[in-house]
């Protein structure tokens, strides 16, 4: 009660030079007025002594709810690649009250990624993903630190494993099979995103549990749902509980449905290393798996205490996260592949001349094909650039105060940071003929593979690029192959497919067209 007197004591010195209109609204009650001068001298005290910033510039931001403009509908790439047209190529905007800092050149992202890449590593300890990733303890959502990097390197041995072993050709091959054997089974015209779902998780369940599906198996359908409404429930926007922690204590009923879908996923994942590990024969690695069943004995077996940062519930997470970040990601890339062959003839028949002549027709195209298949390489190094997968990457945090652009402007610690993928991969200023599909932008004079464009970077750059690029890019490339191998992908008749993104929601993604396809080679 001291304290209180005090204040109340110091508050009627105050009140004599306060002028009548403003001591009207002081309340009388002492308990009151202390909290009221408490909370003034706080933010006066906050004003006064915060550090102040030469921040990035950006558009006005209100307080507490932010840009509501920028975050609420729409396209954020494509509305970056404006903005940055107005407020410069690093620029600030406010998501709620959290402070985001968007990059949209190379030699700032490069500044970030690589020169900085110790302090902008980090990533934002996003409210949903620490809910729904039970601790948010996984590669994706880890925090940057010693955790993070001991599950990584685990899970890109497991990885390297599994390409080096000779089961990568085989996988592919089969699920690319069984694929173009569905495919040709359709009567009449049909959508083919539900088939570049079973390419790619045939794919990623053959690498991470060994298992194979078939299109009409009761297990793939449950995980095709989950997954349709896993993407359905995230591209509705922002949740508000990321933003606004009261909305937390009320959750929305797309949050609590979020939250049953990611469950049920986990159920599934837990049920498959359960039987993996059943099996298990250390020492025996045949999946990815079994090598991450291996790594948890080794560390344990160095003693409990190494066990901090990889328990038996990190190999959920990253199980979880391979089919997470490896399916939507390549299944989204083949669907743009599919319309740019059915839309554009001409391409789709150079890949076939290609494949024919490098390949042949009585066997599938394999990865010592791939220096070989240049041009086919070109049109996915084209099709990835036009309909980025991963548009505005996966948000990085400021572990410190840092600073952007050569020091120009400072960055405080704890800044969400966007890279924009596709922004970069679809600025005039960068390309020629941006909005045109010219696969030889990416070749030499001799029609072979030229240096990687800096400004093609689908996959991010530094400590946290994509840890499935090693993986995704023969992947794909041996998918189109052979797709273009086995099959003449034409549009439904009478229709002629708009190449164009679709302009809604967060990712970029192709209007849905119908194709029809038709056997190239006798089965
Ligand atoms: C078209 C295919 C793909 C694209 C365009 C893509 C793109 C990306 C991007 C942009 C990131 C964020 C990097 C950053 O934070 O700066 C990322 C992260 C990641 N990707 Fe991919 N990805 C693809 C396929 C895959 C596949 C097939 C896997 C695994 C099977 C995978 C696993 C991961 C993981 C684990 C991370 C998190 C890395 C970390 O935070 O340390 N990705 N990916």
């Amino acid at each position: 009660m001291a304290i209180i007197d005090s204040i109340n004591h110091i508050l009627e010195e105050l009140v004599k030079y306060i002028p009548d209109v403003v001591y009207d609204y002081i309340p009388e009650s002492k308990i009151s007025r202390s909290l009221l001068i408490g909370a003034a001298t706080g933010a006066l005290a906050y004003l006064i002594f915060k550090k102040r910033y030469r921040l990035p510039p950006g558009p006005f931001a209100w307080p507490l709810i932010g840009n509501t403009e920028v975050y609420r509908k729409g396209n954020l790439a494509k509305k970056f690649l404006k903005m940055s047209k107005k407020y410069g190529q690093a620029f600030m905007f406010y998501m709620g009250p959290i402070r985001c800092l968007i990059l949209n050149r190379i030699d700032v992202i490069n500044e970030a990624l690589l020169t900085k890449g110790a302090n902008y590593s980090d990533r934002f300890p996003i409210y949903s993903n620490e809910i729904l990733f039970e601790g948010g303890e996984d590669i994706i959502n880890g925090r940057y630190g010693t955790g993070w990097k001991l599950r990584r390197k685990i899970a890109g041995r497991a990885m390297r494993l599994f390409m080096v072993s000779g089961n990568f050709n085989i996988k592919v091959e089969e699920a690319v099979s069984k694929t173009v054997e569905a495919m040709l089974n359709e009567k009449g015209p049909f959508d083919p995103k539900p088939y570049m779902f079973f390419t790619t998780l045939n794919i990623l369940g053959g690498m991470v549990f060994g298992t194979k599906y078939e299109y009409n198996d009761e297990n793939y359908l449950d995980l095709l749902n989950s997954f349709e409404e896993m993407a359905k429930v995230g591209s509705e926007g922002v949740f508000l509980e990321n933003m606004f922690p009261p909305a937390r204590w009320f959750p929305s009923n797309r949050f609590k449905h979020a939250i049953q879908l990611v469950k049920h996923f986990l159920d599934i994942m837990r049920s498959n290393i359960e039987r993996i590990e059943g099996q298990f024969v250390p020492g025996k690695i045949t999946n990815f798996t079994e090598s991450l069943l291996q790594a948890e004995k080794e560390i344990r077996e160095e003693g409990e205490e190494n066990m901090t940062h990889f328990k038996h519930h990190h190999i959920v997470l990253i199980v979880f996260d391979m089919f997470l970040a490896g399916n939507d990601t390549s299944r989204q890339t083949l669907y743009w592949a599919l319309m740019y062959m059915a839309g554009l003839p001409g391409v789709q028949k150079k890949i076939q001349d290609e494949v024919d002549s490098v390949v042949g027709n009585d066997r599938y195209p394999t990865t010592s094909d791939r220096e070989n298949l240049s041009y086919t390489d070109a049109v996915l190094h084209e099709i990835m650039r036009l309909g980025t997968a991963v548009p505005v990457g996966v948000p990085h945090m400021t572990s410190c105060d840092t600073t952007i652009d050569n020091g120009k402007y400072e960055v405080p610690k704890d800044t969400m940071v966007f890279i924009n993928h596709w922004g970069i991969q679809n600025d005039p200023d960068n390309w020629e003929e941006v909005d045109k599909f010219k696969p030889e932008r990416f070749l030499d004079s001799d029609g072979k593979m030229a240096p990687k464009p800096e400004n093609w970077l689908p996959f991010s750059a530094g400590r946290r690029v994509c840890l499935g690029e090693p993986m995704a890019k023969p992947e794909l490339h041996l998918i189109l192959a052979g797709f273009c191998q086995r099959l003449l992908i034409e549009p439904e008749p009478g229709k002629t497919i708009n190449l164009e993104p679709m302009d809604n929601g967060l990712v970029i993604s192709p209007h849905p067209y119908k194709i029809v396809v038709k056997p190239r080679i006798k089965p």
